[in-house]
């Protein structure tokens, strides 16, 4: 069963089409990432997911539950890391992960909480900072510390490296590895094609709100899919 399918979804807002029968099925354990130029649909996709958008046709399914239905359902397999994750900004780190776990109905003592931030390999001083404190990686780093913690077998990103330095990037590549090791599928939009090369099981390349082509990240060098992207687009 896909964790995460899209068939024939369209979106229009008033007259501009930003969905046109969008299909797309990603699996258990994949890393999908999708391309597509500013405007294709990528955080339309998402949004529709994530059950902030409604779908005009069409149906977004999350473990074969229709997100539009059963909001709350999907809502509880799925986490989101924003391109600019938004946290409580007065409250440390470990204070952010405890409130968003409970709200998603998980409670966990002072030491779990540690020891899942600790699996983001965010720097132990960092826990009882303020979230106001952290670089852009740092926050990040919460966020999937949230995903890890609500135990969401769904991740939906949006651009999660924009404006992550290198390090920063090979370090939130790796986390990502590690949870589609375990079973958890990500589903990202990206403009980085090195990082969708790199961390990336699928490539899919959007344009105009439909998925164009689709690839096998291991079967591509960075030059060739920014060959096949240009092509396509
Ligand atoms: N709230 C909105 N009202 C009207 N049109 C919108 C709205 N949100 C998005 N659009 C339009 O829908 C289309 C798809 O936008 P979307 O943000 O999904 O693209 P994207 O691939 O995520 O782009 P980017 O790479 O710039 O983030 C675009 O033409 C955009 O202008």
């Amino acid at each position: 069963m896909s964790i995460l399918q899209a068939i024939e979804l369209s979106k229009q807002y008033n007259n501009v089409t930003a969905l046109s029968g969008l299909n797309i099925s990603v699996q258990k354990g994949e890393i999908f990432c999708l391309l597509g130029q500013n405007g294709a649909g990528k955080t339309t996709t998402i949004n529709i997911f994530l059950g902030f958008l409604k779908a005009s046709s069409g149906q977004a399914l999350i473990k074969g539950v229709p997100v539009e239905v059963n909001g709350e359902t999907t809502k509880k397999f799925t986490a989101y890391i924003p391109e600019v994750v938004q946290l409580y900004p007065n409250l440390t780190g470990i204070e952010n992960l405890d409130f968003f776990s409970q709200m998603a109905g998980f409670r966990y003592s002072k030491e779990e909480l540690g020891m899942l931030l600790e699996k983001t390999s965010l720097q132990k001083e960092a826990h009882h900072k303020k979230l106001a404190a952290y670089s852009k990686g740092m926050r990040q780093k919460v966020a999937i510390a949230i995903a890890i913690a609500k135990s969401a077998d769904l991740i939906l990103m949006d651009e999660p490296t924009s404006g992550l330095d290198p390090k920063a990037t090979a370090e939130f590549t790796r986390i990502c590895k590690e949870l589609a090791a375990k079973g958890k599928t990500i589903m990202m939009a990206t403009h980085d094609i090195f990082n969708a090369v790199n961390v990336g099981t699928r490539i899919g390349i959007m344009k105009e709100g439909r998925l164009v082509h689709t690839l096998d990240a291991k079967s591509v060098t960075a030059d060739e899919l920014q060959k096949i992207y240009l092509e396509t687009i």
